[in-house]
Parts: structure tokens; C-alpha cells; sequence
């Protein structure tokens, strides 16, 4: 089902939650909203299961207006973070719940129900654990016991809010890669909340990234990396340098630092920020550099240097594979360029230059780095 938000609003007592949120979904497709604590996400997931109701906007679902339905109709499977399972039912009633239920008119034989639960604990891998109670489950298990209970009514859409969020980080890897095999074979729009970026760039389509009550940036997750629309974005990435610059005549300036790698932006001269990873800069000893190597340490397969720059309050952080840091056989206290290979410029207000066309000299320096 293909979702269409408009101009979404939501308070609660005067104070706004969802501030206009526009967001088109496609059929088929898993989107993950990514944001802080209290930007709204779980609010967002409440209107669309039909659990809240917006003061403004509107929701339509393959051209239908499903603020207009209540929530039975809808045909939403949900899973929390707290998945309520019932205590006192096995596994298997637990999982034919929403089914049982149905009014008379629209229930499925008893036959056709337990087949079909039969079929969706398999599809979860837990078939064995039918009899089981909730309390006699791993945090793991409970929680594949919830989605194919979500499953059970055939959910045109689904909305899972932190599906994962209380279980540890090894057991929710195996999770997320369980649920994206899961949704491509089945193939219905699933929308999920997560806190955990690294969740929302390994399962999601698109990611949505929203702060207080607003879409920052909604895109794939090579799109939001590549390209993040604001500073915000970019920081809320995290393990970015910030560095001051000036666009002058077409070339972007970064005191201290070698920047010709990076495409300068097309635009008004002026100071602006350069938002660069660590492991976008190289380095390369120059003792008439002012840049000196603070400190260096060994994180896995590469090296991380933190480096002073003058006037810059907190150090510049680089990452350099292990095999280039062996070539370049720095010590602590030397003297460095900053060689800048790529970046992200922002104007001093915050809004992101267009990149120019790409020069032949980012080309060559590209290619030395490499
Ligand atoms: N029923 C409610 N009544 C009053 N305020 C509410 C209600 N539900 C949510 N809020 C407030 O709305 C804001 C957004 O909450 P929401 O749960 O949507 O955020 P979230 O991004 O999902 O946060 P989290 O990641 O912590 O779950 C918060 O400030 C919250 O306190």
C-alpha cells in the first residue's frame, strides 16, 4: 500500500509534537524514522495504526482517507518495544488472538486459522515453541511471537516501534537481517521507529530523520550520508569534523588544511563550515605545517589521530587505514597537513552549497590519495 502524509500536525495540550509532516511511502517499501528522544516518531506511528488523531493534515492509503477509518479497518499489524504478549496463552493462541476475535462474519473456519498460525510460526522459525507460554521465551523469541501475531490479521501495513529496542546488540543484528528477509518476502509497506542509527542504515529503504516534530531529511540511506540537507543531519550522523572555511572566488579555504580535493560549492562568497569525516582527511608530515599530531591510537584495523590545528578548540580527529599509517610513520608531536579528500559545505546560515562541477585538480589529487 502506497501512504500518503500531508501537512501532519499534532499537539498535546498546546504543545506541538508533529509540526507539518509530509512524507510519501511506496507500496512494498521499509522505511525506518530515526530521530531523538521525543521528535515525535512514536506519535507519527500512532496515527497511521489509528491509535491518535491529528489537529491538521491528512493520511491517504492507496488514495483512501484513512483518518476517516478506525483502526480495526485499517488492516495495521503493530509491534512495540514492550510487546504485550498475553501471559496466559500459549504461544500458538497468542498468535491466532487477532484472528479468533473477528466478528463471526469475517472469521476465518477454526480450521483455516490454526493452519495459517501453523504456517506464521514457521515463517518466524519458532514452530517448536507453539505450546510455550510468554514467561518460558527469550526477549528474542517474544518478540518473533509478536510479529507473527502482527502478521496473523494479513496487515496491509506495518509499524513496528522499536521492535528491537530491549534486546542486546547481538541478538538484535540477527533480528534486523531476519526482518528484512521477512518483509521482501512478503512484501508489505512496513514503517518502523528505531533510536539506533546503525539499524536504520542497514534495514531501511529510506531512512527518515526527524527532530522536533519535523522531517530534517527523508532519503536512502547513501543519499543521507552522502548528502545530508543540514548541518543538523550531519551532525546528528555524528563522528564528524568541523571545520571553519571561506568560499573566495570559487575556492573554498580552510585555514590550516589542503582543500583542494573537496568540489567547491557554487555560490556567494563568505565564510561557511566544512563537515568532514576522519576518514576523509590524510595527512602527510610537513614540518612547516602548523598542524601538530596530539595523540594516536590503534582502533581496529586503522589508526585514529587527533590533531591540533591552530584555533580550533577541539582537535581534528583522523582515521587512516593501518597499511597507510605504516607508510606515513607519524609520531606524536609532529608536524602535519591536513589533506581534505572530501566534504560536505554548509554557508554560515546553515544551508548546504551546491557542489560545482567537479575540477580536473580534485581528480588528481583524488587519485594520489588512493
Ligand atoms: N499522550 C500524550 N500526552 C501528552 N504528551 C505526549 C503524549 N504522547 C507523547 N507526548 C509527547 O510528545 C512528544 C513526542 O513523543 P513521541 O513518543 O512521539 O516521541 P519519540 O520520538 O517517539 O520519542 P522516543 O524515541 O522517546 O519514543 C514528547 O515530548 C512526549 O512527551
Amino acid at each position: 500500500m502506497a501512504i500518503a502524509i500531508k501537512g501532519i500536525e499534532k499537539r498535546f495540550a498546546d504543545a506541538p509534537v508533529l509540526r507539518g509532516i509530509d512524507l510519501t511511502i511506496a507500496d512494498g517499501e521499509l522505511v525506518a524514522l530515526l530521530g531523538a528522544s521525543g521528535s515525535g516518531k512514536t506519535t507519527l506511528l500512532r496515527i497511521l495504526a489509528g491509535l491518535e488523531w491529528p489537529q491538521a493534515g491528512s493520511v491517504t492509503v492507496d488514495g483512501r482517507d484513512w483518518l476517516a477509518l478506525e483502526a480495526q479497518r485499517r488492516r495495521v499489524g503493530f509491534v512495540f518495544q514492550h510487546y504485550a504478549l498475553f501471559q496466559h496463552m500459549s504461544v500458538r493462541d497468542n498468535v491466532a488472538f487477532g484472528l479468533t476475535v473477528r466478528p463471526r462474519a469475517s472469521r476465518p473456519p477454526k480450521g483455516e486459522i490454526r493452519a495459517r498460525v501453523e504456517a506464521l510460526l514457521d515463517l518466524v522459525e519458532i514452530g517448536h515453541l507453539a505450546n510455550r507460554f510468554p514467561a518460558q521465551l527469550s526477549g528474542g523469541q517474544r518478540q518473533r511471537v509478536a510479529l507473527a501475531r502482527a502478521l496473523a490479521i494479513e496487515p496491509k501495513v506495518l509499524l513496528l516501534d522499536e521492535p528491537f529496542g530491549a534486546l542486546d546488540a547481538r541478538i538484535r543484528k540477527d533480528l534486523r537481517r531476519w526482518l528484512r528477509e521477512l518483509h521482501d518476502r512478503l512484501g508489505m509497506t512496513t514503517i518502523f521507529v528505531t533510536h539506533d542509527q546503525d539499524e536504520a542504515f542497514e534495514l531501511a529503504d529510506r531512512v527518515v530523520i526527524m527532530s522536533d516534530g519535523r522531517i530534517e531529511q527523508a532519503g536512502t540511506p547513501d543519499e543521507i550520508y552522502d548528502h545530508p540537507a543540514s548541518p543538523f543531519v550531519a551532525r546528528f550522523l555524528g563522528g564528524v569534523n568541523e571545520l571553519p572555511a571561506e568560499l573566495a572566488a570559487g575556492r573554498l579555504v580552510v585555514p590550516g588544511a589542503d582543500a583542494g580535493a573537496v568540489t567547491p560549492p557554487a555560490g556567494t562568497d563568505g565564510t561557511a563550515t566544512l563537515f568532514v569525516r576522519p576518514h576523509e582527511i590524510d595527512l602527510v608530515a610537513d614540518s612547516r605545517a602548523p598542524a601538530r599530531i596530539r595523540n594516536m591510537l590503534t582502533s581496529g584495523p586503522s589508526i585514529r589521530y587527533d590533531v591540533d590545528l591552530p584555533g580550533l578548540a577541539t582537535p581534528v580527529e583522523v582515521e587512516l587505514p593501518r597499511e597507510a599509517a605504516r607508510l606515513r610513520n607519524l609520531r606524536r608531536g609532529d608536524a602535519v597537513r591536513l589533506r581534505l579528500l572530501r566534504g560536505r559545505v554548509f554557508s554560515a546560515h546553515g544551508a548546504p552549497l551546491p557542489p560545482a562541477a567537479p575540477s580536473p585538480e580534485r581528480h588528481r589529487i583524488l587519485e594520489a590519495a588512493l
